[in-house]
């Protein structure tokens, strides 16, 4: 757990606060040590409560008072509200660190710079800043001063969640909070997610791999067969068979645009699994056989199928359980080859890097490096031809130069 000895903040004054989300309380509270009065405003009794529905908000005059639409503040404050208002029990906490820390004056130079052609965070690194100098303390020691015991955080951003637990806050779950995007802001949407990793759905919705636009629309649907989620394997193979060692970067990006599309990713870790939520909005969970020495995190325990294996539809029923509705299972050869057999997956996505090395088939030295330059694919009736001029290393530039 993060700590910091410094500034105790408390409660300055609290007070009656209805206002058209319904009725709040809002406390005031001093003592920070960037001298400044944050606020947290309570709808009903939050003390002692578990999974409290909360928002933690970082101060934007522009977005929150103005109406602006260079961002996304002042309609996520609105929604934040709302939901608070409509559950019986909520928080939101108002940071008053405006401009992701950087203070107003430079935000709104940071505006200036952004017309330039600069996006969000580099306009922040142009004026001598961090990208975000934000800090989750205070938040932490407010949420504990209210009595809250855990929350249900509304939140895109990903260092939102690592901080506050950082600082010992335990956040049960992460409810998305999208507003609308406008052609104002979509620069600096895209921007959060692709700098700052913010977990927005719109950018999901973006063709960027067109092939897969069904399989993603399949997605939101949920699970396609009965008591597990929707399984997609995906697999980068080499040309000889085996897993591929190093993929491009573009099949890297493949691989997270996947991952970012189903709720959790499941790979092998030794004998056991490893799943993980693409979003980090709980902790990661092994799947090992029931028996197996206990190591650090939370293991559920799989019964074994015939040949001693983990079961794979006792596991797809667990993770199904811990509200997982799509699978991306990354795996190798083995794992996959699993799945296939037990007739357990829905989907496929699988990459072939053009080098022959691999586990399969490769042994001698040439082989090794041995790899398809300028490569072309071709579906040759049900079949798929990969094709191109052999490299091997010391060998000269391919002579031949691939057609079309
Ligand atoms: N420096 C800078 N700050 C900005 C800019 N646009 C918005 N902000 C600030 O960004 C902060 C956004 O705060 P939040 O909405 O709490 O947090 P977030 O990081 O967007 O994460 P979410 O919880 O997903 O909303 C506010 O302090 C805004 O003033 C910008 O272009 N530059
Ligand atoms: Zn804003």
């Amino acid at each position: 757990m993060k700590t910091r000895t410094s500034s105790v903040v408390h409660a300055l004054v609290s007070t009656r606060l209805p206002n058209r989300f319904g009725d709040f309380v809002i406390h005031c509270y001093g003592g920070a040590q960037d001298d400044k009065q944050h606020l947290a405003l309570v709808k009903g009794e939050v003390r002692g409560r578990e999974n409290v529905l909360a928002r933690v908000h970082s101060e934007c005059l522009t977005g929150d008072v103005f109406g602006s639409r260079r961002c996304d503040c002042g309609e996520q404050l609105d929604l934040a509200l709302s939901a608070i208002g409509e559950a019986d029990c909520g928080v939101l906490l108002y940071l008053r660190q405006e401009g992701r820390g950087i203070g107003l004056v430079q935000k709104l130079r940071a505006y200036n710079l952004q017309d330039e052609g600069l996006d969000t965070v580099e306009a922040n690194l142009r004026l001598g800043h961090q990208a975000d100098e934000r800090d989750y303390y205070v938040a932490a020691r407010i949420l504990e001063d209210l009595g809250v015991k855990s929350v249900r955080l509304m939140t895109n951003n990903p260092k939102k969640l690592d901080e506050l637990r950082r600082y010992g806050i335990p956040i049960g779950a992460r409810v998305p909070i999208e507003a609308p995007s406008h052609p104002e802001n979509v620069r600096y949407l895209r921007a959060k997610v692709e700098k700052m990793s913010h977990m927005l759905s719109f950018e999901r919705k973006r063709p960027r791999f067109p092939f897969l636009a069904a399989l993603f629309e399949r997605l939101a649907e949920g699970p396609l067969s009965p008591g597990r989620p929707f399984v997609t394997l995906s697999h980068a193979q080499s040309l000889g068979g085996g897993d591929a060692q190093v993929s491009g970067p573009e099949a890297c990006e493949l691989s997270a645009a996947l991952r970012a599309a189903h709720d959790a990713v499941l790979k092998p870790a030794g004998p056991a699994l490893r799943l993980a939520w693409h979003d980090g909005s709980k902790a990661p969970v092994r799947l090992a056989l029931a028996g197996t020495p206990a190591t650090a995190g939370d293991v559920v325990a799989v019964p074994a199928d015939a040949r001693g294996d983990i079961d794979l539809a006792a596991a797809l029923a667990a993770i199904l359980g811990l509200g997982v509705r799509s699978l991306l299972v990354d795996g190798d050869a083995g794992l996959i080859g699993r799945f296939l057999e037990g007739a357990l997956a829905d989907y496929c996505v699988i990459t072939v890097v053009p080098q022959f090395r691999g586990q399969t088939g490769t042994g001698g030295s040439g082989l090794e490096s041995a790899r398809i330059a300028d490569c072309g694919c071709q579906p040759l009736g049900r079949d798929l031809v990969v094709y191109g001029p052999l490299r091997i290393d010391g060998s000269e530039a391919p002579a031949i130069t691939p057609a079309g």
